[in-house]
């Protein structure tokens, strides 16, 4: 007895001193991307990842791995089944077999196998072992005869949890095993068929596999302080990684940048230092994003941050999505139990920069008014990460099941830490259903002769538009395209604008060949949902417009907006189409440098109502982020106040040109040239600014250019004080402005990735109401040629065409 009990003291102490950690699935689901869909996959990754995923999808250990004979393996319909022998040496073979699903998809075992199988030529080797060594020789790899060793398999664990951003030494062969038990005992897999699987003679030796997450370990319905999961504190040692410096809208990079050990945690933990501790201690704080690759990871990496830093609870949207403008919505208006609001979130997106393992992911910090961090604090964060030499996480925390709206509580290291999973919707419907009138829209949709597309071009506004269009205001389900928020945006670039929205531009008219049937109104956004791109009938509204157009008719088509407007504001490359309006109405106006803080600083003073940039953006104090759904809701109000008692039904292009009559026409396009040389990039600002020493030079080169192009008055770099708290934003886009009111501007994008983007706009402005219906391309012409003399475009940059026009 004596004996028996030392012996299990022995084995518990030993075990939880060795005992590795546990792939999650979210792991296992990378390691598919990285070593199978990836460019550069080969036989020799096939090979580790079969072996890994086997461990997982079959708890095998090492052993049981390579008893897995191919020949032997039985492929069905619905699964696979491998036999495992008891030991080589049982004669009888009262082994068991396992079965194993097919889950369909890229990432499923058994077509792994089989396609390792297939090419791995195993017929021409005759029998054997599944997993094998592979050869690899100049003419390519082959499966060699041999199988590897446990030291081996062992190393591929390793390689592996180094990849995943995970500590090697704290994952091997049982991480697999150990894994997939834990992942089935927490989805509530039966006991019988578990153990079974398993191969596992005793609930104990089962148990010790397992790491229940806390909503199975604490089923009881009030929380229970003694039942919660402890979470211990742990300070990780790093070092500053280069270039963490937040751009226009948060820090973004390519994924694989990203899943480098520490590199988010590095980021996460200087935001943390840099914020005042009552707005980190004890705090509510949101986390989700717009459901792009490597969000589900990184939710997990933040929450472990956060607990450690002592943040009280998180709110995270289900399946960690929410858009920027629902995040904005959250901070500001949800109470949660105990009366508790937000003090901040961190927004896991790259907005509309495309998504997935090779693509880009982001973070951006909004503060309690829901709007983006101010430049004081992104700088201390980008300090911060200068220096950084640890953080702070938890041991404890499980893989949440982001499904499953409810709240799971925790003893953290600093206090209670809950982890609450919302909707990620209710709040931001309330909203709108607060600011529109959802019957009139209703009215709208419901005519015959109005017919409505929605694209969200596989990015979050899926996740909202059956909610709001569908279900509240009666749209066609038909009628919503793209809808399902994808990690990757089925691998299109999820930005609306002419270029990228092109099934939307295909469908509305605009493309090389026009459908039969084209509905009257279309929209689309960008990947979190903050952009909007306004169609008509084939006709397309630039953003310019789109806020000038809003502004003129919100008092009388918005029900929020019915006591007037308090001024409004756009970008500085916006075209001054909004100016006209706020002359006309004698409305407080501001012109602010790009990036959608600026607005924030004027709407919290009650300065501004509503607000737009040319690059697809356009708002209201609603919140502090730009809103893309809103955009098509003030679109559609106004069309449901022209229409209302109209016989004839008043579109898109109607309202616009009607417009451009009242207030004349701003001739508006944006160059972009992507992807350019950093260095080529600056030397062409630099050139810019040169040219605007001497104008009299640079005149007689527009003139040589192009006779009919006025003159240059004014050339500067724009500046801006923010009229609130008087901080100042220097070089903000180099401005050319001419004698007739048009004008050119350069910038470099602030929300590239890579290289740098240049941004040349170009804007004219037209009051001969016989000159208003000209093609903005051909009434533009002279101008670009002027701008691309001026700025010796294809000199520096070696391109004959932008990438992008709009
Ligand atoms: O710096 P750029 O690439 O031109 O992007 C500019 C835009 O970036 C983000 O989308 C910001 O939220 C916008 O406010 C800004 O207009």
């Amino acid at each position: 007895m004596v004996a028996m009990t030392r012996q299990i003291a022995r084995r518990t102490l030993v075990q939880g001193k060795n005992q590795k950690k546990p792939l999650l699935a979210s792991h296992v689901f990378r390691l598919f991307d990285t070593w199978l869909l990836a460019p550069g996959a080969d036989l020799f990754s096939a090979m580790k990842l079969a072996a890994i995923s086997l461990c997982y999808a079959g708890f095998f250990r090492f052993s049981d791995l390579m008893t897995v004979q191919w020949q032997e393996i039985r492929f069905e319909s619905s699964h696979m089944e491998c036999f495992l022998e008891k030991s080589k040496t049982d004669q009888y073979r009262e082994g068991r077999w396992v079965l194993i699903s097919r889950v369909g998809g890229d990432r499923c075992v058994v077509q792994l196998v089989e396609r390792l199988i297939h090419f791995g030529c195993y017929a021409s080797e005759g029998p054997g072992g599944l997993i094998r060594n592979i050869v690899s020789s100049p003419v390519g790899q082959r499966v060699c005869s041999s199988c590897p060793s446990y030291h081996t398999v062992n190393s591929w664990f390793k390689e592996a949890a180094l990849l995943l951003g995970l500590d090697p030494d704290q994952y091997a062969t049982h991480s697999g095993r150990r894994g997939g038990a834990t992942r089935a005992a927490n989805v509530d897999v039966p006991d019988r068929l578990f153990k079974e699987h398993g191969g596992w003679r005793s609930e104990r030796a089962k148990d010790g596999y397992v790491r229940l997450s806390p909503s199975h370990q604490a089923p009881l319905k009030s929380p229970n302080i003694s039942a919660m999961a402890t979470l211990t504190a742990k300070t990780v040692s790093t070092q500053p990684f280069q270039g963490q410096k937040p751009g226009t809208s948060g820090l973004r990079k390519k994924v694989t940048e990203f899943q480098k050990p520490h590199y988010l945690a590095n980021f996460v933990q200087s935001t943390f230092d840099a914020l005042p501790q009552d707005k980190v201690k004890g705090a509510t704080l949101v986390v989700s994003g717009d459901g792009r690759y490597f969000s589900k990871d990184a939710i997990q990496i933040i929450a472990g941050i956060a607990a450690a830093n002592g943040v009280g609870h998180i709110w995270i949207g289900e399946k960690g999505l929410l858009s920027t403008p629902a995040v904005s919505a959250v901070i500001r208006n949800r109470v949660g139990a105990g009366g508790k609001k937000a003090s901040g979130a961190f927004i896991l997106t790259a907005s509309h920069n495309p998504g997935g393992p090779h693509e880009d992911f982001g973070i951006k910090y909004n503060t309690d008014n829901g709007g983006p961090a101010l430049e004081s604090l992104t700088d201390a964060i980008f300090e911060g990460t200068k220096t950084i030499k640890e953080y702070k996480t938890v041991d404890g925390l499980p893989e949440f099941d982001l499904t499953k709206i409810g709240v799971t509580e925790f003893k953290g290291p600093e206090g209670p830490f809950a982890v609450e999973i919302i909707s990620a919707t209710e709040d931001y419907v309330k909203l709108m259903k607060s600011i529109f009138d959802f019957g009139a829209l209703k009215e709208l949709l419901a005519r015959k002769d109005f017919t409505f597309v929605y694209d969200a071009l596989n990015g979050v506004a899926g996740a909202y538009a059956p909610a709001i269009f569908v279900d509240e205001l009666g749209a066609d389900p038909a009628s919503l395209k793209r809808c399902v928020p994808k990690e990757d945006f089925g691998g299109e670039h999820p930005d609306p604008n002419l270029t990228y929205a092109k099934h939307l531009v295909h469908d509305m008219g605009l493309g090389a060949e026009v459908p039969d049937t084209i509905p009257e109104f279309g929209a689309a956004a960008d990947g979190d949902a903050d952009r909007n791109m306004i169609l008509g009938k084939k006709f397309f509204v630039t953003p310019s417009d789109s806020v000038a157009i809003i502004a003129a008719n919100a008092e009388a088509s918005i029900p929020y907006f019915k006591s007037g407007l308090k001024g409004v504001a756009r970008s500085m490359p916006t075209s001054a189409a909004l100016d006209a309006v706020a002359t006309k109405a004698k409305l407080k106006f501001f012109e602010v440098p790009t990036g959608w803080k600026f607005f924030g600083n004027l709407m919290d003073a009650g300065m501004c109502s509503v607000c737009g940039e040319e690059s697809f953006g356009t708002g209201s104090d609603h919140i502090r982020e730009k809103d893309g759904i809103w955009a098509v809701l003030a679109w559609l109000s106004i069309l449901a106040h022209r229409n209302n008692g109209s016989e004839q039904l008043v579109t898109v292009e109607h309202i616009v040109r009607e417009h451009w009559k009242t207030y004349g026409r701003h001739y508006y396009t944006r160059y972009d040239y992507e992807g350019v040389e950093s260095d080529a990039a600056n030397k062409l600002m630099a050139h810019l600014i040169e040219q605007q020493g001497d104008l009299a030079a640079l005149n007689k080169l527009v003139k040589a250019t192009n006779s009919a192009v006025a003159e240059v008055e004014k050339g500067d770099e724009f500046e801006y004080k923010d009229p609130v708290d008087g901080s100042v934003a220097k070089h903000q886009g180099v401005r050319f402005l001419f004698k007739d009111g048009s004008r050119l501007v350069f910038r470099l994008s602030g929300t590239g990735s890579a290289g740098a983007t240049i941004r040349l706009y170009i804007e004219q402005y037209q009051s001969d109401e016989s000159k208003l219906g000209l093609d903005a391309k051909d009434a533009l012409a002279p101008l670009v040629d002027v701008a691309l003399a001026v700025s010796k475009m294809k000199d520096f940059t070696g391109r004959e065409e932008p990438t992008v026009i709009t």
